[in-house]
């Protein structure tokens, strides 16, 4: 049956739009992944053989302890050495870690493949090495929103305990003393804040700053505008931010373009007197420069709880400052939110390995349920189009250049073919590498591999109720062992549809065809002649491979044929020889999904 295709209009996807996010600079280290770990299916195994064992590296509220011992074993080591966390996690299947771990390259490489998901049980995953997990292709999930307002309050807390000298005068008093003049301190009331880092944790520390009568502006090249103004906060430019300020506090994540982002050339353009708080990273702030703005006065005061090297060295200059106030990473401890933070991290871990897409992965598409379930045979159809395309291939420059093409009634915005195009990507390396691909690694071993895929369009008429019409590979500048699959475009091309829920191949070259995509595929190319089936299926009953599926497409009538066979297992070679000896039987070529 020939798609009606107008109106034919061709819309590139924004392709690749993961892997252009990596960075690839790194040299690779791809190691095989054991057989056994190969059952995986959207992100990490569908279906594990045993129960997982999750190792718990940094201490995690019971709630969340007790949804892991429910689904995993369960290995709760804290303040493991790097190498004693090396040595455990090749028999781990998750790993999860609060800020105090450094899950770094040689973790996934320790891990020889078996690690499939590590959840980080708070928001920063500058601890994650996040391009090795890609690589490796293990799933980062991370637990975003429960401790947002414990971060907040204690940003709060340190702000006023900084303006009011608390930790001082306490010391103080606990040495004996009474220094009522010496800790005279400074109002929040009319003071300007400025927010750096307008996201969760920041904008609560807004609403809490204006509560205390504060004037808050903030910073941050992403955050919308309209969301700022609804809570009365002005968003401004970094150099305006830091210069009418006389509070400063950091909500920013650590990256590559926050790294150090108060340093000497910054502090020289803040107020004299400026007052410092950091609940965010300790990166985003030169610490020596900050010594030297304290020094000279720039800064009045400062009130940090993280820092670049966590715990600080005992003679850090910066934790000695009199005007300092230190707190060690308590932005996240509370009881409250650890419980929170436990659960969350729990539930995607746990989500993760059952093979579902978690909603908070760092390092993946996150796809909706219910898109999922809706793509499902597709997610199938997509693989088996991949795996039966790249076995086609008989030479010629390389699998270097796939053109995939989707066909839908459905608008562009109303598809999502990310899951789709790991697939295919899974789908035509698998079979000829012994590199293990999934959703999380599928852009990034495309590009590695130089494999480029584009994904095209094709907006049918009629009704948009099934995500997809047919789904169409491409693959260019290539030989096929299988001359009838190559198309009048040149290029080898196999098409298939869903039908009745089950994946099936629709078209190979020129030809239409339809077989189910399971067990193993057998292509003939024949002269268009009487008895042909019966032939090719009464070897096959003689050899006693059972043939589930059989098709046949031509050009015309009496001219040449493609005949399809679906068959349960794949014959062995003397039944593809006596298949080859037929007389009028042109080409053939046996296929392994
Ligand atoms: N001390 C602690 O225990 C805790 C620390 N944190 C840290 O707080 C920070 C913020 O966390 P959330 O608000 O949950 O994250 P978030 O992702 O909701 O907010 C971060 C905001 O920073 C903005 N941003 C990114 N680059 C920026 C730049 N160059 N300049 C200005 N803004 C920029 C983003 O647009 C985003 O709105 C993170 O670094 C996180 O690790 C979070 C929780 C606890
Ligand atoms: O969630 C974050 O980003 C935090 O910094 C909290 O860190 P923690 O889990 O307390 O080690």
């Amino acid at each position: 049956m020939a798609m009606h295709t107008a109106p034919s209009l061709r819309i590139p996807s924004s392709s690749l739009s993961l892997s252009s996010k990596l960075p690839l600079s790194s040299p690779l280290s791809l190691r095989p992944f054991p057989r056994r770990h190969r059952s995986l299916v959207f992100l990490v195994s569908a279906s594990l053989d045993a129960k997982p064992t999750v190792l718990v590296a940094e201490k995690l509220g019971e709630a969340g302890l007790n949804l892991l011992k429910d689904f995993a074993n369960v290995d709760c080591s804290y303040n493991l050495t790097p190498e004693e966390l090396r040595t455990k996690i090749s028999l781990c299947d998750a790993l999860i870690v609060r800020s105090g771990t450094k899950v770094s390259r040689d973790v996934f490489e320790s891990s020889e493949g078996r690690l499939k998901v590590v959840g980080r049980a708070g928001v920063g995953i500058d601890n994650v090495d996040l391009a090795a997990a890609t690589e490796f292709g293990c799933l980062v999930v991370n637990a975003p929103t429960a401790n947002t307002v414990a971060a907040a309050e204690h940003g709060i807390a340190l702000l006023a305990a900084m303006a009011r000298n608390v930790a001082q005068a306490d010391a103080s008093v606990k040495s004996g003393k009474w220094q009522r003049n010496k800790y005279v301190g400074v109002s929040l009331v009319g003071k300007t804040l400025a927010v750096m880092g307008f996201g969760k944790v920041g904008t609560e520390v807004a609403r809490r700053a204006k509560g205390l009568g504060m004037h808050v502006i903030a910073h941050d090249p992403y955050a919308p505008a309209d969301r700022a103004r609804a809570i009365g906060v002005e968003l401004v430019s970094f150099d305006e931010a830091i210069s009418t300020a006389d509070f400063i506090s950091l909500h920013m994540p650590l990256t590559p373009a926050t790294s150090k982002v108060l340093n000497d050339e910054t502090f020289a353009k803040m107020k004299k007197g400026v007052r410092i708080v950091n609940v965010a990273r300790g990166g985003v702030i030169d610490e020596d420069a900050l010594v030297r703005a304290l020094d000279a006065g720039i800064v009045a005061q400062a009130a940090l709880d993280v820092f670049a090297e966590e715990p600080p060295s005992k003679d850090s200059k910066l934790i000695l400052h009199e005007q300092v106030t230190a707190t060690p990473h308590l932005g996240a401890s509370t009881k409250e939110a650890q419980e929170g933070v436990a659960i969350e991290i729990a539930e995607a871990v746990v989500g993760a390995l059952r093979g579902e897409l978690a909603a908070t992965a760092v390092n993946a598409p996150m796809v909706p349920a219910e898109v999922l379930t809706e793509l499902k045979p597709f997610v199938d159809l997509a693989e088996k189009l991949g795996r039966l395309a790249v076995q086609l291939v008989a030479g010629g420059s390389g699998v270097k250049t796939v053109k995939v093409t989707y066909a839908s009634s459905r608008g562009p915005d109303d598809l999502d073919t990310r899951l789709l195009r790991a697939m295919i990507t899974k789908g035509l390396i698998e079979p000829i590498s012994s590199v293990f691909v999934n959703l999380v690694n599928a852009d990034f071993t495309a590009k590695q591999r130089g494999l480029r895929i584009t994904e095209e369009r094709v907006i049918l008429d009629g009704s948009p109720e099934n995500p997809l019409e047919y789904v169409q590979v491409k693959i260019a500048n290539v030989e096929s062992r299988f001359a009838s699959a190559i198309s009048d475009s040149g290029e080898i091309t196999v098409e298939g549809r869903v039908k009745d829920g089950i994946p099936h191949l629709t078209k190979v070259g020129s030809f239409e065809v339809d077989v189910s995509l399971e067990g193993s595929i057998i292509l003939c190319r024949q002269v268009d002649q009487p008895g042909m089936i019966g032939k090719v299926g009464s070897v096959l009953g003689q050899e006693n491979v059972n043939v589930s599926f059989m098709s046949v497409g031509r050009i015309a009538p009496r001219k040449h044929a493609v005949m399809a066979i679906g068959v349960d297992e794949q014959p062995n070679k003397e039944t593809l020889k006596k298949i080859g000896d037929i007389p009028a039987i042109e080409e053939f070529v046996s296929l392994k999904l």
